[in-house]
């Protein structure tokens, strides 16, 4: 996607020197697109942790391209496993990381030493080009919804709520329920839509609003409580949101606020659909709410904010009371009788294992 008629994707490797991974620095979005070069194992794993990247299918391709910089300098076995166990334990929650590491260690443990750090650049390089693919199928497959609303209420907008980021810098590009907004945009389709906060990291309201307002696509930013208030008033005609890892049986892990977000529209009527690329899914487990584990973060996230003063400085202020603890989840879990509907690259499917079994009949004899 396109930063000020620049194309950019969200992590790759320098063209100059040929080796080194560059990653815009989310945590300095939006204001100030500053690009970073990473040269070995420890900087990617403090990228992922400290969210400098972030999102599931993103933070799978940069931990790939980690272990390319890691093999470089060491392409031992015993190397090999030792850093994709390391950057596997950077964040806990999306499976993207896991299932990204797996296929690097699948591809370079046959690649005799002296090899494998070629192996390791192409490996991570067919992983970011895969998501890149997948991300723009998951938009085409999502359309249809859109169209279907647009359809139903001509000359009117489409209102789509959304929760985090799930745009292009998200995932390596296009994004995964932005994709889809993206698409449709793009076809003409009168998209509006309603940006959730996402407190406490304000993934909405600093990245995704950032993202829509670069590709020109009208939004309002809403404080995270606003959405079923909006709902009960009919001003939301479909919730679209990404996931970062999601089970046998169709449960759903997204972002803190996300079952919330569900539940109001369940109680209204309004249609949520979870859009995912296949590294999200994990067939090993069933139910979400006991087996996805549940990243903690620092609870001054929760106990702080950053934002930009008036006169341009980036500060962060403690906005709770002095003295009071905080908990930060950073995720929870929908069950799948909330969720109306899948959308893969693959299609469309109902949130249950007949629906995942249906368009992914290799990973159901896996599990
Ligand atoms: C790519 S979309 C799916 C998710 O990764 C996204 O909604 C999300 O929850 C990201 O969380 P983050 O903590 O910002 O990495």
């Amino acid at each position: 996607m396109k930063i000020d008629g620049v194309p950019y994707r969200s992590v790759w490797v320098d063209p100059e020197d040929g080796w080194s991974v560059r990653i815009l620095d989310q945590t300095r979005l939006p204001w100030t697109v500053e690009i970073l070069r990473l040269t070995d194992e420890r900087q990617v794993a403090h990228a992922i942790k400290s969210m400098q990247v972030r999102g599931a299918p993103l933070i799978g391709a940069v931990a790939a391209y980690g272990l390319a910089l890691a093999l470089r300098r060491d392409d031992s076995d015993a190397a090999l496993e030792a850093v994709a166990a390391m950057l596997g334990r950077t964040r806990p929650t999306a499976i993207n990381l896991r299932w990204a590491l797996d296929r690097m260690l699948r591809a370079l443990r046959p690649v005799a030493p002296g090899r494998r750090a070629a192996a390791a650049y192409a490996a991570a390089a067919d992983i970011a080009e895969d998501d890149v693919e997948t991300c723009r199928r998951i938009g085409q497959h999502g359309l249809p919804l859109l169209q279907a609303i647009a359809a139903r209420k001509p000359g009117k907008r489409v209102n789509i709520l959304t929760h985090c980021n799930t745009g292009w810098i998200a995932t390596v590009d296009y994004g995964t329920a932005l994709s889809v907004i993206y698409q449709a945009h793009d076809s003409g389709l009168p998209v509006h839509v309603w940006v959730d906060e996402t407190r406490p990291r304000n993934q909405g309201s600093a990245l995704t609003a950032w993202e829509l307002g670069k590709h020109g696509v009208p939004h309002t930013v809403i404080a995270d409580n606003a959405g079923g208030h909006l709902m009960q008033h009919g001003e939301v005609d479909i919730v679209l949101v990404g996931t970062d890892r999601v089970t046998r049986q169709g449960d759903v892990a997204n972002k803190i606020g996300t079952y919330l977000k569900a539940l109001a529209a369940h109680d209204n009527g309004v249609p949520f659909w979870v859009a995912l690329p296949h590294s999200t899914l994990d067939m090993s487990v069933r139910d979400g709410v006991r087996e996805i584990p549940i990243e903690e973060r620092d609870a001054r996230e929760v106990l702080e904010t950053t934002g930009q003063t008036w006169d341009g400085r980036v500060e962060t202020v403690r906005t709770a009371a002095p003295g009071s603890a905080g908990l930060n989840p950073a995720f929870d879990v929908t069950p799948a009788r909330l969720v109306t509907g899948l959308i893969t690259e693959r299609g469309r499917c109902e949130a249950s294992e007949t629906g995942l079994r249906g368009l992914y009949p290799e990973f159901a004899a896996a599990a």
